[in-house]
């Protein structure tokens, strides 16, 4: 499957599967860009995949919403438990985490329903003129769908899910927001392997994207 189909996918509002690499995560992440989620792709997801269903955004956006890292907002704070405040994890990345949200009209905001309103209105948010303005009256903080924050310089500063699912929905030329969530082994308990996974891909007729070609793609272009 070539990354040119897989951009094709994900201008159809379809899903990709997106490998960081062996040497970090080692983890497959379903990846939709958010401007086209449904319940559906809720759904699936959680089915699916299983881990955190998550937003990322461009780091651009994130600083037009006034969105900082969590683990900045937190080191800033006046709590006591600092030394609780997540530095590096083991494969070497600092987490993307921020704030999580709920779009405003919903209800316990976890049903696919509620979390397909908050991930769909967040792409919205990205083409208005306002943003900051209609992302605090729109949306409500904590919630249930956790904004993961691209670094600055995207893949040449961080190679994670995060960025690269940016970087692909740039590529595409949609709204630089996604919506991630890892792919879970519920016969092992652990990640799901890429053997699965490519099955998996094939049995559902995913593009199944190879982090290793997509920074070599970018390098290029
Ligand atoms: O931990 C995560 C949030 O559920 C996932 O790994 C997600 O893929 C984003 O993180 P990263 O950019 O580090 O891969
Ligand atoms: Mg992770
Ligand atoms: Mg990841």
């Amino acid at each position: 499957m070539t990354l040119e189909s897989a951009l094709q996918s994900l201008k159809r509002g379809e899903f990709v599967l997106l490998f960081d690499s062996a040497g970090r995560e080692n983890e497959i992440d379903m990846v939709v860009a958010a401007e086209f989620v449904t319940p559906e792709h809720v759904a699936r997801m959680r089915q699916h995949a299983g881990g955190l269903l998550c937003i990322a955004i461009d780091n651009n956006f994130a600083t037009s919403l006034d969105l900082q890292y969590m683990h900045e907002i937190l080191s800033e704070s006046s709590i006591s438990n600092k030394e609780m405040i997540m530095g590096l994890a083991p494969y070497g990345d600092h987490p993307t985490f921020s704030l999580s949200v709920n779009h405003y009209q919903t209800y316990t905001g976890i049903t696919d329903k509620d979390r397909a309103l908050t991930i769909s209105e967040m792409a919205k948010i990205h083409n208005v003129e306002n943003k900051q303005k209609k992302f605090a009256s729109s949306f409500k903080t904590p919630g249930h769908v956790p904004l993961l924050i691209a670094s600055k310089g995207l893949l040449a500063a961080r190679q994670g899910h995060t960025e690269m699912s940016v970087y692909l929905a740039q590529v595409a030329g949609l709204t630089p927001v996604t919506a991630i969530c890892e792919m879970m082994d519920a016969e092992t308990y652990t990640a799901l392997s890429v053997d699965k996974a490519e099955k998996f891909a094939k049995q559902n007729g995913i593009p199944l994207i190879d982090g290793k070609e997509l920074l070599e793609y970018a390098k290029v272009n």
